[in-house]
């Protein structure tokens, strides 16, 4: 069975709502890369499409010095918000690099080591924006204290930031991340009330790793031949368990919440 992202989505959009109401000009954002890749043009194209939904002025910066570039925007009143793409193809940068640089009030994916820490003290502005699409699907579908939740996947942007913000003080989930290494994940998964699964292999979860009735998010944004696949087996979504389609997802979410943060960046710009 599919979960449905309708309800997760209105409510974001009655935040946005909100926040519009405030502000007097038409917020900015920029989306710079350095590597086109068939993931990125994807996340690029939703933005965009998302981006004209909102009323947000938005473009694409291609360059081969995303340092140079972010030094430059990082303090362009002009513009309200920043993302950057990943994975970087200039190999002078390491992403802990642009994590450092860019500007934590401009910081829309949540990714800057300032907002990192910031979510890892359980104060949530900007986290990271995949994990929390992740995370407000699940909390939709169930109360999630007390609840066996593993995470497949330790990327920072995602498996990480979802335990981490899964097991704070205002939801204490049990979490468990796994990670490539992991030796008994069937075992772990066998004993899941959800998984979330983000290791970036199509069709990966097959129905032998999962008990009927479990909650699947599937992060998965894998192109296969021009096709774009999930991490889970679509196998699955006839059957007895709950699952997130991709696409139609948690890349729908994901690109929503994006433009919340833009919204909430303008705020902060008008402020300074
Ligand atoms: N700094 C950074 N952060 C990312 O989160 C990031 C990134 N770089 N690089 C590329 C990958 C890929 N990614 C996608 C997210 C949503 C959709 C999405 O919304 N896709 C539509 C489908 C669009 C289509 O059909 O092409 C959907 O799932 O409904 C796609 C791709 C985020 N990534």
């Amino acid at each position: 069975m599919i979960i449905k992202i309708d309800k997760v989505l209105e409510k974001l959009e009655d935040e946005i709502d909100i926040i519009k109401s405030k502000l007097i000009k038409t917020p900015k954002m920029i989306s710079i890369s350095d590597n086109l890749t068939s993931a990125t043009r994807s996340y690029l194209k939703s933005q965009k499409k998302i981006a004209n939904k909102y009323g947000i002025d938005f473009s694409v910066i291609e360059t081969d010095d995303i340092v140079k570039d972010l030094n430059k925007y990082n303090n362009d009143k002009n513009i309200d918000g920043i993302f950057v793409s990943r994975p970087l193809k200039n190999k002078n940068y390491q992403e802990i690099d642009i994590a450092r640089l860019l500007n934590p009030n401009k910081d829309i994916e949540g990714l800057s080591v300032y907002n990192m820490g910031e979510m890892v003290y359980e104060n949530e502005y900007f986290v990271p924006c995949t994990a929390e699409s992740a995370i407000k699907i699940l909390e939709n579908c169930m109360d999630l204290e007390g609840k066996n939740i593993v995470v497949i996947g330790r990327s920072i942007n995602v498996g990480k930031a979802a335990a981490i913000m899964l097991e704070r003080k205002n939801r204490s989930a049990t979490v468990t991340i796994t990670n490539s290494r992991t030796k008994n994940l069937k075992e772990l998964t066998m004993k899941a009330d959800a998984v979330i699964v983000a290791i970036g292999k199509a069709e990966y979860l097959t129905k032998d790793f999962i008990k009927e009735g479990t909650y699947i998010i599937d992060v998965g944004i894998n192109f296969k031949n021009g096709k774009l696949f999930g991490d889970v087996s679509k196998d699955l979504y006839d059957k007895n368990y709950y699952i997130t389609p991709v696409p139609g997802g948690v890349g729908t979410i994901t690109s929503t919440i994006l433009m919340r943060n833009v919204f909430r960046a303008a705020i902060k710009n008008i402020k300074q």
